[in-house]
């Protein structure tokens, strides 16, 4: 049957997307952090430890003398923005909402923190989204951030009467549009310095290392994106893991032991993350900062600390590509 000629368009029912990154404190002070803290460490996929023991030890130790110490690492990042993962994933759904065009809504979450990916979700629905397209950003699965996700959003459909159609964004880590954007983001960082590093280091956050005996393939994803770049880029990179916490063995090798020997052996390096969608404590603070002065203070030559893709147009290229490809049928 067709419409009569005068019959206003039929649209599809509305389209969402919603970006979803780890999430960070909303000041740079110890009862925020330890609030966020708090909730990200109690994540049973975060750390796997029964909770009967590990909630004493993080509420008795940890949540008493990590967040004093995070909160002034905080502050050495915070912008006028607020936190820089959180100015920069809100740029990247800005940028994301205005290359998508008004017939599908771009909102963004948090998986700890604020905006709450329950309440994001209630947003969407409430403006007539029925399909919704969860992009967590993370390019390497990894059950402690994917699949965390994953389990936020299934544990709010739970209580909806009417819930909208969800998908989820795959993770990325050998997607052509991935790889193109890292590879430019690289060369345009590079092409920046004035000197020619010895050493191209990619640093991804680490995990302990018995998750990937369990069968997480997040080691390998990040092997692979590295080994996939290195090829693109026509040079080596060198792969370490950064931010170890706590006493179990974590994924070797560790980023600040690396760049403690590249820079006793007088080299020159260029370290970036390509894990992270977004610069954040962990890039901007830890490698940046701490790592700049860990491979200086060894007799390293000079050091350079290349940006994320953030909201530049390298990587708002691909979430763009990636999200259109996921919304086909969608749109
Ligand atoms: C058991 C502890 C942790 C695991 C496992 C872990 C995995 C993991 N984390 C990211 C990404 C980020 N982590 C960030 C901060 C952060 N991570 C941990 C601990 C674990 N992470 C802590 C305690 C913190 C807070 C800061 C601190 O106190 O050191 C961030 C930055 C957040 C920000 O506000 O800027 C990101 C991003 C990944 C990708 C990952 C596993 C692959
Ligand atoms: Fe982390
Ligand atoms: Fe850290």
């Amino acid at each position: 049957m067709t419409l009569p000629p005068d019959h206003p368009p039929v649209r599809p029912p509305r389209v969402a997307v919603l970006l979803v990154n780890l999430g960070t404190p909303d000041a740079p002070d110890p009862p925020s952090v330890r609030r966020y803290l708090r909730q990200f460490l109690s994540d049973r996929r975060v750390v796997e430890i029964p909770p009967i023991l590990w909630q004493p030890i993080l509420r008795g130790i940890i949540l008493t003398t990590r967040p004093k110490k995070s909160a002034h690492a905080y502050a050495q990042v915070w912008t006028g923005d607020g936190s820089p993962l959180a100015a920069i994933t809100r740029a990247q759904a800005a940028a994301l909402q205005g290359a998508l065009g008004e017939g599908v809504a771009v909102a963004y979450a948090m998986r700890y923190g604020e905006p709450a990916i329950g309440r994001a979700i209630d947003a969407l629905t409430a403006a007539g989204c029925r399909r919704i397209l969860v992009a967590p950003l993370y390019p390497q699965y990894c059950a402690a951030t994917t699949a965390t996700v994953v389990d936020a959003a299934a544990d709010h459909l739970k209580t909806l009467r009417w819930q909208p159609a969800l998908r989820f964004l795959p993770p990325y880590h050998d997607d052509p549009a991935y790889l193109a954007a890292l590879k430019a983001s690289v060369e345009a960082g590079l092409a920046t310095l004035d000197f020619i590093p010895d050493v191209l280091l990619a640093s991804f956050h680490g995990m302990p290392e018995r998750t990937l005996h369990l069968g997480d393939p997040y080691h390998c994803q990040c092997q692979k994106t590295a080994r996939l770049l290195s090829d693109m880029l026509g040079r080596p990179v060198e792969v370490a893991f950064q931010s170890r916490f706590g006493r179990a063995k974590w994924l070797e090798p560790a980023t600040d032991t690396r760049l403690e020997a590249l820079g006793a052996a007088g080299k020159s390096v260029a370290v970036f993350a390509p894990g992270f969608a977004a610069d954040c404590l962990e890039t901007l603070e830890e490698l940046a900062m701490r790592g700049k002065e860990q491979f200086m203070a060894a007799g390293g030559k000079q050091f350079a600390y290349l940006p994320c893709l953030n909201a530049d147009a390298p990587g708002m290229a691909m979430i763009e590509a990636l999200v259109r490809r996921e919304l086909a049928g969608w749109i």
